[in-house]
């Protein structure tokens, strides 16, 4: 099937084609009910229950697609969005909206020398030669390092930061890591996030640019923005179905306030009646990571009966 000619009237939503957020953005697809097959070596796949295209690009690619508007939506991470603001200011009709942050894919941008070595401030990398992917927001960051004036960093028109630089900022594509051992550069500026990396390569980190995660971006007219706020909602829910699990126990009604306080639910806890009038059911969302410490907390107050359940999907409502 000739799949360019059946993009007319399908909103466009790009996707990391490969790297460390494209399992977590399936997931997300999945989770949302957004349903495709992606032919092999395609980089386009039509979406069967919306009138949606789903593009596949590299994760640093998105932000210009969406931001020109070629491209409706976007996942892509908060540091690429940073980029390439960096790079190409927005204007009125150009930029991107950050719609949603995805929680996935956290990580920090940092600036990293040997770890032996005798810098041990970002001060001292002024002037010397710095490798990165990551161009427009280390230039931002030297600049600023250098005293050159905020407000002439990054405005559409202006003599671009790099020539009014004294540090020499280079890019390369991937393994920016090897740079300072290959002796191309006296310091870093790359994603950590275990860190294991920086270690292995004899680095550590002495400052931070941006820390990220992924988002959902959204161009600033999309094509159709009913349709943008209904994925909108879907991902909200599924992510709130990831974070939150349902937590129900019974409890005496004499303890009913202290155990609600423990348990005080997204808005309300749900208070149910029991055949027994000295008792009541509550039904309450608690934050998946918290609910072993709530449980502890719940048994010593007087509740029993306590049950845990999965949620397998949910919206938060019109209102949030
Ligand atoms: N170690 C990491 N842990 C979590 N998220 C990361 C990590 N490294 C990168 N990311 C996030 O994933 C995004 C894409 O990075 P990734 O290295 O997967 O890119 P890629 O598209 O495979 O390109 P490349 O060819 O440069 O590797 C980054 O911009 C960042 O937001
Ligand atoms: O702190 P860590 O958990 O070690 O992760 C950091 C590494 O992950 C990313 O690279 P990736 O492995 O995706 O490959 P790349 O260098 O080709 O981008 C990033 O560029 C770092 O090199």
């Amino acid at each position: 099937m000739d799949l360019v000619n059946h993009l007319e009237g399908r909103l466009l939503f790009a996707i990391p084609k490969k790297g460390r957020l494209q399992q977590a953005t399936l997931e997300l697809l999945e989770g949302s009910d957004i349903q495709f097959k992606r032919g092999n070596r395609l980089d386009i796949a039509l979406v069967k229950n919306h009138q949606i295209a789903l593009v596949f690009l590299p994760a640093a690619d998105i932000p210009t697609f969406v931001g020109e508007g070629r491209v409706d939506l976007g996942i892509t991470g908060a540091d690429q969005v940073a980029e390439h603001e960096a790079l190409s200011p927005a204007t009125e009709e150009t930029g991107v909206e950050r719609v949603l942050d995805l929680g996935f894919g956290k990580c920090k941008l940092q600036v990293q020398v040997p770890e032996q070595g005798e810098i041990d401030r970002p001060e001292r990398l002024v002037g010397m030669n710095v490798v990165t992917s990551f161009v427009g927001l280390t230039e931002q960051y030297f600049a600023r390092l250098e005293g050159l004036d905020n407000n002439m960093v990054n405005k559409v028109g202006d003599v671009p930061v790099r020539n009014r630089l004294r540090t020499r900022i280079k890019y390369v594509g991937g393994s920016v890591e090897a740079a300072c051992a290959l002796g191309v550069a006296d310091g870093i500026v790359d994603l950590v996030e275990s860190g294991e990396t920086m270690k292995a390569a004899g680095l550590k980190a002495i400052d931070t640019v941006v820390e990220s995660t992924a988002v959902l971006i959204a161009s600033k007219h999309p094509s159709n923005q009913k349709l943008v706020d209904i994925i909108r909602r879907r991902i909200e829910g599924f992510i709130a179905a990831q974070k939150y699990i349902l937590c129900q126990y019974n409890v005496k009604r004499a303890l009913l306030k202290e155990a609600t306080t423990i348990t005080p639910g997204k808005r309300a806890p749900t208070i149910t009646a029991l055949e027994d009038p000295d008792w009541a059911a509550v039904n309450s969302m608690v934050l998946k990571e918290e609910i072993a410490s709530v449980m502890d907390r719940l048994t010593a107050c007087g509740a029993e009966d306590i049950l845990v359940f999965n949620i397998a999907n949910s919206r938060p409502g019109l209102g949030g």
